[in-house]
């Protein structure tokens, strides 16, 4: 169910005001304790007005409503992520999440395959680039916040992701189903460094592994759900938690969602942060660069990425 403007979920999922963040030494408290806990949040004033939110929702809406015939136009080919589909299978035994994708790289703008980006709506490529700017710079100030909150320089992790960092967006859309064993998204922790998504206005799905229990984040219709990613857990030395989630079905109704992921340049190598390691907390992670080519091949190979650059 939708939660009111103002209502406090705190208790099941934590609210940050992003807008209070330099000025409020108990709001800076609160994202301290909240990346070592569950890693995740709801952010609020964060600056994208609320109508601009419901058109990136409409537009990613009118795409999937589509007929099958012109989505297929952006279709992925085969042994590529980007572009429109299914569920990719790339391991034996996979378990197949029950949704449709559109994967595209939208920064560096260079890297952008356009021949993949729909032409239908009209306004996707305007919008689509408009909103991931905005929450660019919401994350490049999040990643100082997040910085500032454990007494580093504010550019610790912003400079670890280098000048040519990659934002990837991923429009999903979950068909209603009826069986109970079936998952929209399997659990996984993202291999980002963060990831903010757009929940559907009205349809929760997203859960996330709280206490040993799995907790369904609130819709709060004008707020970003931050998820640290696994390369905000190595930067952090551990002290960020990337958090497990998952998708459930929903038995009668469609669900969208748009995920926007933001990882440092694969061609620079990420490390714990120098201050973070110490006689009390050694190092735990190696230094290493290209962590989502390592997360895909742990993937395949049913490992957990994170375990395998572990010191
Ligand atoms: O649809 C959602 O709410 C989450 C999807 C997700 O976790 C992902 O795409 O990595
Ligand atoms: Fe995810």
């Amino acid at each position: 169910m939708a939660t009111k403007e103002g209502e406090s979920t705190d208790s099941i999922y934590p609210t940050i005001d992003v807008s209070l963040l330099s000025s409020s030494e108990n709001e800076l408290q609160k994202v301290k304790s909240v990346l070592s806990s569950c890693g995740c949040f709801q952010a609020v004033g964060h600056g994208i007005p609320s109508e601009f939110l419901d058109k990136v929702r409409g537009v990613a809406k009118e795409f999937f409503a589509l007929p099958d015939e012109e989505k297929q136009k952006c279709v992925r080919a085969a042994n590529e992520v980007e572009g429109y589909g299914d569920d990719l299978i790339v391991a034996e035994k996979q378990v197949i999440d029950c949704c449709y994708r559109l994967f595209l790289r939208v920064f560096p703008v260079d890297q952008r395959r356009l021949n993949l980006w729909p032409e239908n709506p009209t306004d996707f490529g305007e919008i689509l680039h408009e909103y991931a700017t905005k929450v660019k710079s919401v994350m490049d100030d999040l990643s100082k916040v997040m910085a500032r909150s454990l007494n580093l320089d504010e550019d610790s992790f912003l400079s670890q992701y280098g000048a040519r960092p990659i934002m990837q967006v991923r429009f999903n859309f979950y068909p209603p189903s009826p069986s109970a064993d079936v998952l929209g998204v399997k659990p996984h922790s993202d291999r980002s460094g963060i990831t903010v998504l757009l929940q559907d206005e009205e349809v929760e799905g997203l859960q996330v592994f709280k206490d040993g229990a799995w907790a369904t984040v609130p819709v709060i219709p004008q707020a970003l759900v931050v998820n640290l990613g696994d390369q905000m857990q190595i930067m952090s030395n551990g002290m960020c938690k990337s958090p497990m989630h998952r998708v459930t079905a929903n038995a009668r109704r469609k669900r969208t969602s748009l995920v926007i992921f933001y990882l440092p340049d694969p061609e620079i190598e990420i490390e714990p942060a120098r201050e973070l390691v110490n006689g009390e907390k050694p190092r735990l992670y190696r230094k290493l660069k290209n962590y989502a080519a390592i997360n895909f091949e742990c993937f395949q190979n049913g490992k957990v990425a994170l375990e395998t650059v572990r010191l």
